[in-house]
Formats: structure tokens, sequence, C-alpha cells
């Protein structure tokens, strides 16, 4: 399903060796944390040397991705997706353990991120699209495209502080649909648009991810899931839980129901690629 988009395959990966990353907590109470806690949502709560509290976001993570790997995140609230995504994009450093990303990487993470309300939606385009790594020369060559998929018109010569919010969401999905990463790492904020407009963006995505060396995107979809990855890891209290096929992990994360519905989506999606080639 992935196609080569002419990098040198072995050139791109992510790796990392027994990586982990907590945050220490200096303002906490330790009173009351004689032991690390485990709760429902959230990392572990510990202690570091320095009797500092300490959110144990992720332990000892154990990934290896090559170009093609279209890997889903699943787990439940604050079991470290986002953690990991931040850990792969180079924002956080591992504070144990190691982490290589190679390759030109793409974090979409919040998609308002990068955007300027005093300056036009035309120069917003080129400015976001330049905070995703691509050159202003690249971003010229794609604005067209861009400026007709948002549909946006004229408006695109107004300043962004006069858009509403779906106006804006249709430029940022118009950018971040049109680059070309090799590693492309993808919060589900994106999945958060108006309905008949994602509609639309859901062919332009799928586009960028098979172009893309490697995709990792953390997501409470399964729809979404299913359409963008076929492999999952299961994150649970900062571990890999679980590492397979996203049908298998979406069925041992959240049952039978859960995984007939991620089949239905695979078979759809396998049909409609069909139905185009
Ligand atoms: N900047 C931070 N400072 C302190 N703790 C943090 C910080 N960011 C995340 N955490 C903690 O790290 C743990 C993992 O959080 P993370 O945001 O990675 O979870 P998540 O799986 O993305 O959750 P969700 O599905 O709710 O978005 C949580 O316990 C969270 O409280």
């Amino acid at each position: 399903m992935a196609k080569n988009n002419n990098l040198g395959d072995n050139r791109v990966r992510v790796d990392t060796w027994d990586a982990c990353v907590d945050f220490p907590i200096f303002d906490a109470k330790t009173r009351s944390l004689k032991k690390s806690v485990l709760g429902a949502a959230g990392g572990v709560i510990g202690s570091n040397a320095s009797n500092v509290v300490v959110v144990e976001a992720l332990k000892d993570i154990n990934l290896h991705l090559k170009h093609g790997d279209r890997i889903g995140l699943v787990g439940h609230n604050g079991a470290g997706k986002s953690t990991l995504l931040r850990l792969l994009s180079g924002i956080y450093e591992p504070t144990r353990g190691a982490c290589r990303v190679q390759g030109r990487v793409a974090p979409v993470f919040d998609l308002g991120v990068g955007m300027d309300p005093e300056i036009s939606g035309y120069e917003n385009i080129i400015i976001r699209g330049m905070f995703l790594g691509m050159t202003r020369k690249e971003m010229l060559k794609k604005i067209d495209d861009i400026a007709e998929f948002t549909e946006l018109g004229d408006y695109l010569q107004m300043p962004l502080r006069t858009y509403s919010t779906g106006m804006r969401v249709r430029i940022a999905l118009g950018v971040v649909t049109s680059i070309d990463p090799e590693v492309l790492i993808l919060d589900e904020g994106i999945g958060a648009v108006d309905a008949d407009f994602m509609k639309k963006a859901r062919g332009r995505l799928q586009a960028l991810v098979e172009r893309s060396g490697i995709l990792v995107f953390a997501s409470h979809s399964n729809e979404f899931l299913a359409q963008l990855c076929d492999r999952a890891l299961w994150i649970d209290h900062g571990q890999i839980r679980m590492d397979g096929g996203i049908e298998e992990v979406v069925e041992a994360y959240e049952g039978p129901g859960a995984a007939a519905h991620v089949r239905k989506v695979i078979a759809q999606v396998k049909a409609d690629s069909e139905g185009t080639a």
C-alpha cells in the first residue's frame, strides 16, 4: 500500500531503546505518596532519588520502525500516547534510554500551531508549511492546489483573525495534507473537524499517509485508525502492552464489537482503493 516516495528507504527510521520519560512535579505533595500509584487513568506516579514526585509517563519503550510502517497508538487517557509522539518528534528527550529518528519529521499535534492571525490566509499557508519542514519554494508550488482545496476564494487575502474556526481548520488541513514528510507524527486532534469537510479531506489525508515514509498516529477513533494504519500499539500506563495488527490490538483493548467495526472499515478502505485503482 505504501508508495515509494523516492527516498532512500533505509534512511528513514525510528528507533527507541528502553526509552523513559519522567516529568518531575516539584510542587506536588509527597506526604501521601509513599509508593508508586497506579490509577485507572494517567501515568505512574512515583518519586525519584531526590524524593521529588515524578510522573513516569513512558517506561522502557522499545520501538523500531522502518519505511512503510503505519502505526496507530491506542490506550486510556494519560497512557502516554502524546508523550510518545512528542518523544519521537524530538520535543522531549528521554530521561533514560535512547531515541533516534532519521528522516524529516512533520509533527502534526495542533492544527492551529504556527499560524499568525495578523497575516493573510495565503501567507499563513506558506508559513505553516515551512513550520512543517517544507521550503518557501516548495510551498509556492503547492499554493494554488491548497487554495482550491480550502474553497476560501478571495478570503485568502484577508488576515486570518477575520476567519471562523472552521475556515482556519480548512487552511490547516490543506497545508498538512500537502506536505511530503518522511516521518509523519499525527495526534488525534486532526480528527476533530467538521464532518462534511473531513469527508473531502479524508482522501487527501490517506494520500499523505501513503507518500509518508513512516506514520505514527494516536487516536481514540478506531475508524480513523483503521483507515490510516495497519499496525497498532496498545500503550498502558506508559508501557507497550501489545504490538500487533490493528484488528487484533483493538479486540484486546476494546473487545470483539470494536474489532468487528475495524474489520468493516478495513474492507471498505480496500474496496474504495480497488475502485479507484
Ligand atoms: N507536561 C507534563 N507535566 C507533567 N505530567 C505530564 C505532562 N504531560 C503529560 N503528563 C503526564 O504523563 C502521562 C501521560 O500523558 P499523555 O498526554 O502522554 O497521555 P495520552 O495517552 O496522550 O492521554 P489522552 O488519551 O488523555 O490524550 C499522564 O499521567 C500525564 O498526566
